[in-house]
């Protein structure tokens, strides 16, 4: 069966109400795509850094991460955003079944930058599907953290589109980026209209001339990674809308797709 991998973004989890869960339940009963979620938590990581009075800051979407930094990222993500997620989708009656990135070594990371200018952010090098296919065979919906481990043992911060775009491509499913926005939009910020198709050259552009920015930045980029590894027409849609998840699976136009040659409209 088809799976999908489904990121839900830090900005938007607070949001999320059951009709949401409710359609991720009724996907994986219905039996025509397998939902495998994954998770960001960027605004609780920052809420419990102030809280804790622990500073830390970006580099090109991604938070620089010391050992003080992992501790509160991992009890945020693998702990209160892990356990509320599986919950919420217990609640809309399917088995949530929650784990990071950790567990199993599902996630098995090297450093994402060997200078060490980054701290503890890792980079996906394996992806151990053999756990996510165990839950699944069993009726499971995986809820993934995006927490991984080194051979050593050592944990990692990852960037969340990052893990799912890799996990995407192990299980070699769909996926989508659930987010606070429509799609990528021409004016960010103003409710201006959204690009329906976006190709690598186009993303470039926007990003050289500023328009995608930010945490759109490591999303689309991952979503152009997992394109090129062979996962078809990764999406960007907004997560208030959860119908818009099955006007995508069914082929039809929604949010912002990532494909390989430009759409030119009839
Ligand atoms: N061109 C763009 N279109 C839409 N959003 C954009 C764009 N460029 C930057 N952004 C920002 O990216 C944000 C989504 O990224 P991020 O906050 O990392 O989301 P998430 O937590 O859902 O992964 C939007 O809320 C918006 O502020
Ligand atoms: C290395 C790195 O940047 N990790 C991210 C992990 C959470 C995340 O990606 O959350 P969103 O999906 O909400 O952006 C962080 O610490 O914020």
């Amino acid at each position: 069966m088809k799976i999908i991998v489904i990121k839900i973004g830090g900005s938007i989890i607070n949001q999320l109400e059951q009709p949401f869960f409710k359609t991720i339940s009724h996907l994986q009963k219905s039996g025509d795509c397998y939902p495998v979620i994954v998770h960001g938590g960027g605004p609780g990581i920052n809420e419990a850094l102030n809280k804790w009075e622990v500073n830390s800051s970006f580099v090109n979407g991604l938070r620089v991460t010391t050992k003080e930094v992992l501790e509160i990222a991992e009890s945020v993500l693998s702990g209160t955003i892990n356990k509320h997620l599986t919950a919420e989708i217990v609640k809309a009656g399917a088995p949530g079944f929650g784990l990071s990135g950790v567990d199993g070594s599902v996630l098995k990371v090297k450093p994402a930058d060997p200078q060490g200018k980054l701290g503890y952010v890792g980079k996906v090098v394996q992806v151990n599907k053999k756990w996510l296919e165990l839950i699944m065979d069993n009726g499971g919906i995986p809820v993934v953290s995006p927490i991984g481990i080194d051979e050593k043992g050592q944990r990692y911060n990852i960037n969340a589109d990052m893990a799912a775009a890799a996990i995407a491509k192990e299980l070699k499913a769909g996926i989508a980026f659930i987010s606070d926005i429509p799609g990528v939009m021409e004016k960010p910020g103003d409710h201006s209209r959204i690009y329906d198709y976006l190709t690598k050259g186009q993303i470039d552009e926007l990003i050289k001339e500023g328009v995608i920015h930010g945490g759109m930045i490591p999303k689309v980029l991952s979503a152009l990674n997992a394109l090129e590894e062979g996962v078809e027409a990764p999406v960007i849609l907004n997560g208030l809308n959860p119908q818009d998840i099955v006007t995508y699976l069914k082929g039809e136009k929604a949010g912002t797709k990532i494909v390989m040659e430009e759409v030119h409209h009839a």
